[in-house]
């Protein structure tokens, strides 16, 4: 049965001796098999160590799943959601595998996620072939991993729906994008897996799975079309993370065994010298209140245009030093869009609010209340950031005027 069982195991990772045999009891898993995890760090050092450590296995197994959807991605294998935006089977697929590594890793707690999609579109008879391929993708990503598990298109559905969760300011609830930058997965740019977990309220873990990430420096090209194609070498695809009060890390998204070198943000205070970062979409965030800001501000340096939460793994690395948003004023931000790069960028020293100065909350349900826009920076920039907000109107994106 012990052969079995090891046979049956996710080798995420193996490194350290307090190796976590579970055992899943949940109705979509029909065969038992052992998850083993490990951490960087002692995990008994680590308040939420394990957590973290799972939150990087889920993270690892939903990128590939994604890599391997963008690279021939067709048009069987996308939607429109009811808000225009676009969806793909990864999307739903990589928040399935998140779904089930977590309640996995976990199965004596109830798990409480709050996540972008529902399963409400592949329960309709239309949604059935995009469902059957959603399944048949997991299915094989688990047998490449030699998960030991093969999942039937309902309890795909099941995952799915366990990120219904409405959150709020008490207990634990992780937070996940699947894909964040889904036009830019559609547009062979930059995408992030994101997943946050909040404790009472607050962001304590953050991981994002970056796969068309140069590991180096960046350039303007790597946020256009050709991203994708460029990302086979070994030296692309990036992880970032963070444990609140311990710092913010990047390792190579591919290879659990590569050690996490610690990010720190690039503490600029002279405008001249920043990069700053927005939406590659100006339909998400106004190019022209940004150029304001930055003209207001001086710095002179052309925007660097990414998709996705790859903007805060950038800024905590120092590859660039300002992010800006300010989506149309009638848009409400999700939560699932910020929380894990919020916390990475707090880690790496840097700092994330409104427009107005006011930190980021999490604590209020699915939906953030923000004044304005998001503004993040080392601490000095930050400041000079916030009086030129002071004085910059926000102006209206093209789809409005
Ligand atoms: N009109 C709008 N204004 C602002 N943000 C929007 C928007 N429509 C979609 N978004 C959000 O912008 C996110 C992408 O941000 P970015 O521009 O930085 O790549 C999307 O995440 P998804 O791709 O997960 O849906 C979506 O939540
Ligand atoms: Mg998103
Ligand atoms: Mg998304
Ligand atoms: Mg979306």
């Amino acid at each position: 049965m012990q052969n079995l069982l090891r046979q049956q195991s996710v080798h995420i990772r193996a490194n350290y001796t307090g190796v976590t045999r579970l055992c899943c009891r949940r109705p979509f898993v029909r065969r038992r098999a052992s998850v083993h995890v490990a951490v960087d760090v002692e995990p008994q050092t680590l308040q939420y160590g394990k957590e973290l450590e799972n939150a990087k296995a889920a993270v690892r197994l939903a990128s590939k799943l994604c890599q391997i959807v963008q690279r021939q991605l067709s048009a069987e294998e996308r939607a429109d959601k009811k808000d225009d935006s676009p969806v793909t089977v990864a999307d739903y697929g990589a928040q399935a595998v998140v779904a089930w590594v977590l309640q996995w890793a976990d199965p004596a707690s109830r798990l409480s996620m709050v996540a972008e999609e529902d399963s409400a579109e592949l329960r309709q008879p239309e949604g059935r072939p995009m469902l059957e391929r959603i399944t048949q993708l997991i299915n094989s990503v688990f047998a490449e991993a030699k998960v030991g598990v093969i999942l039937a298109p309902e309890d795909v559905l099941k995952l799915i729906d366990l990120g219904g969760s409405q959150g709020g300011p008490t207990g634990r609830h992780w937070v996940l994008d699947p894909i964040d930058g889904t036009r830019g997965f559609v547009g062979m740019r930059q995408y992030a897996v994101c997943l946050g977990m909040l404790q009472d309220g607050e962001v304590v873990l953050g991981v994002l799975g970056c796969p068309n990430l140069p590991q180096g420096p960046v350039g303007e090209q790597d946020g256009q079309e050709g991203a994708a194609q460029r990302a086979g070498g070994s030296d692309v695809g990036c992880l970032f993370s963070a444990h609140r009060n311990h710092g913010a890390y990047a390792a190579p998204l591919w290879d659990e065994h590569a050690d996490p070198v610690r990010i720190q943000v690039k503490d600029l205070s002279n405008p001249r010298e920043a990069r700053f970062m927005e939406s590659v979409e100006s339909r998400h965030s106004s190019h022209s209140t940004t150029a304001a800001m930055a003209r207001e501000l001086g710095v002179v340096l052309p925007p660097l245009r990414m998709d996705s939460q790859v903007k805060y793994g950038l800024l905590s690395r120092g590859c660039a030093s300002i992010f800006m948003r300010f989506p149309p004023p009638t848009y409400k931000e999700k939560i699932w869009d910020h929380a894990a790069g919020f916390v990475i960028v707090e880690e790496a020293g840097g700092r994330v609010t409104d427009a107005g100065g006011a930190r980021l909350d999490f604590s209020r349900g699915r939906f953030l209340q923000l004044d304005r826009g998001i503004i993040a920076a080392p601490p000095a920039l930050h400041q000079q950031l916030l009086r030129a907000a002071a004085k910059v109107a926000v102006a209206p994106l093209p789809s409005e005027q």
